[in-house]
């Protein structure tokens, strides 16, 4: 196939957000510092000490990151209103949380799906 012949590249279906969860109380208590840092709007620093030297990449890149004062409200706008939005006109899409135990999965999913379900009751 000629390149002028080739097909247009179709939009990103998959949007990848981090989001950092602040310290709790037990980690503040116990002088924990958070191993994450968000340094831009899509980017997260790895900053644990013990992995000085290693050959990892320490910084790592996402469509959107988000720090942990970030409220849901915020998320649930730029990251997720557009898909719940979909949704409501029928179209199929999903939203799932990835992270280990207490990362704050259902934290933000019950935060953004409060947001969603108001959303569709203010449409109805
Ligand atoms: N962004 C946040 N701001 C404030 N508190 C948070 C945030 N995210 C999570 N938390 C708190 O941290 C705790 C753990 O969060 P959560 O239960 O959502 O984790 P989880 O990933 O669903 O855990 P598990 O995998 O064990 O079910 C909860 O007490 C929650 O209120």
């Amino acid at each position: 196939m000629e390149k002028t012949q080739m097909p247009v590249a179709r939009e990103e279906k998959i949007l990848v957000l981090v989001r950092l969860r602040p310290l709790n109380e037990k980690e503040i208590a116990a002088n924990e510092a958070a191993d994450w840092e968000c340094i831009n709007d899509t980017t997260i620093l790895y900053r644990n000490t013990l992995r000085e030297g290693s050959n990892f990449p320490s910084a790592y890149s996402f469509d959107r990151v988000y720090r942990g004062e970030c409220p849901t409200r915020q998320i649930y706008e730029d990251g997720t209103k557009e898909i719940a939005l979909s949704v409501v006109k029928g179209i199929n899409c999903s939203i799932f949380a990835y992270g280990q135990t207490s990362s704050g999965k259902t934290y933000t999913m019950s935060g953004i799906t409060e947001f969603a379900v108001s959303l569709k009751s203010n449409q109805c």
